[in-house]
């Protein structure tokens, strides 16, 4: 440090009336000398920050703000710029919500903090939460309306869904449910657009809020926003779809009427409850035509829940070639957990553990009466014939 003072010392002019021994250079060569002094240190101090994410150790103590989501060897997966700006993402403090906060209520994903795991904002932060240099190596990453929404259907395995996809290097996903072309549309596009995660050229944004399926107005306000949306709907069969959806009403209010007494209108005639929410939900033809005024078939794709439990590799090997993304989530990407009866992530998003979807996803169902599934089996027939019919695709429910 003593030597750089003297070196500098000698290389500035001296202060008028000082008595300094004379200047090493002329003074043209001085300056140019001391910008490339500076040069190297700005060029030095960068590689710091760099290497310090690189090794996804020292972020905090180097550019305060700038908190790492992904372990070494996450970090050391990051070669492009694009896994770069994945790694280096400001998160809201623990248990704050941010400033999307979802109000909780019973159709809500309970699970929505499981998907923290850095594949974007999972919280909702605040706009412009990114420190001035995360945003620098973030390079020219922008908030973007989504490319691509998973729209539906809810208890479909739309969170199993959302997880898997984020741990592809170009997708970027908003991890809590934004709930903005049903609940929040009014609030404009400005502000939907600031719940997104930035991106680089080349990365999808992404989000899913599966009452968008059900809801009258969603296919137009998507459409105004872009109608070359990309629409997802994870279905799953519809009997099993009510009675997972019931469950998780009946876990926040235990003291509900039983399953079988929601299901008739009329239990004795065997006329069903349309009305009820968690039948409605599973006449997916119904809501389907309500999409297609807007969209053409062919920009909707339609995942199977089963298959996401029985082989998520290959459903997700789907969707990533109808989003046009290179196929880089395979088999390698899951294994099955005993314990949890799902397959879950060999490592998760920015992390090297093990990641399985949180306890309200997968969830013991109560014992239904057959005699009511049998029924509830003839009831969706027909409405799953025609769906089939629609997407040019056999689910197998019946
Ligand atoms: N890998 C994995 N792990 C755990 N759970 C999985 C998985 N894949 C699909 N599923 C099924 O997802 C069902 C919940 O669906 P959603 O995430 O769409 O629910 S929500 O609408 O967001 O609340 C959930 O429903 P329940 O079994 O009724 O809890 C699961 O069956």
């Amino acid at each position: 440090m003593g030597q750089l003072r003297l070196i500098c010392c000698r290389l500035l002019p001296d202060a008028p009336g000082s008595s300094a021994s004379p200047p090493l250079l002329p003074p043209g060569r001085r300056r140019l000398l001391l910008w490339l002094l500076l040069f190297i240190m700005l060029a030095l101090w960068l590689c710091m920050v760099y290497s310090c994410a690189s090794a996804g150790s020292c972020a905090a103590s180097a550019a305060p703000g700038l908190l790492l989501l992904g372990s070494a060897p996450a970090a050391r997966r990051a070669h492009s710029p694009a896994a770069l700006s994945k790694l280096l993402l400001l998160r809201t403090p623990p248990g704050s919500k941010g400033q999307l906060s979802p109000d909780q209520e019973n159709d809500e994903d309970e699970d929505e903090e499981d998907g923290g795991g850095g594949g974007g904002n999972s919280n909702g932060a605040a706009p412009d939460s990114l420190s001035p240099i995360s945003s620098f190596l973030n390079g020219s990453g922008t908030k973007k309306l989504p490319q691509a929404v998973i729209i539906g259907v809810k208890k479909g395995g739309t969170r199993a869904l959302l997880e898997f996809l984020r741990i592809h290097p170009d997708v970027r996903a908003v991890g809590a449910e934004p709930h903005f072309f049903d609940r929040n549309y009014e609030r404009g596009l400005t502000w939907y657009r600031e719940l997104m995660p930035r991106t680089l050229d080349g990365q999808i944004t992404m989000e899913k809020t599966p009452s968008y399926f059900v809801t009258k107005e969603a296919p137009a306000r998507i459409s105004a926003m872009s109608k070359d949306t990309k629409l997802i709907v994870v279905v799953r069969d519809p009997v099993t779809r009510a009675i997972s959806d019931y469950t998780q009403t009946l876990s926040k209010k235990p003291d509900i009427p039983t399953f079988e007494s929601l299901t008739f209108k009329n239990r004795t005639t065997g006329l069903i409850d349309t009305s009820w929410s968690a039948i409605q939900i599973g006449i997916y033809a119904k809501h389907l035509e309500n999409w297609l005024l807007y969209f053409p078939i062919g920009q909707i794709l339609f995942v199977s829940g089963e298959r996401l439990i029985s082989d998520p590799a290959g459903e997700l090997g789907r969707v990533q070639d109808f989003l046009g993304l290179k196929r880089i989530i395979t088999d390698k990407h899951f294994y099955f957990n005993k314990t949890k009866g799902f397959p879950c992530l060999k490592k998760a998003e920015g992390s090297s553990k093990p990641h399985c979807l949180g306890k309200t996803k997968g969830r013991t169902h109560p014992n239904i009466d057959q005699k009511v599934v049998q029924r509830l089996r003839e009831f969706y027939r027909p409405f799953n014939m025609k769906f089939y019919q629609m997407t040019g695709h056999d689910f197998g429910w019946d």
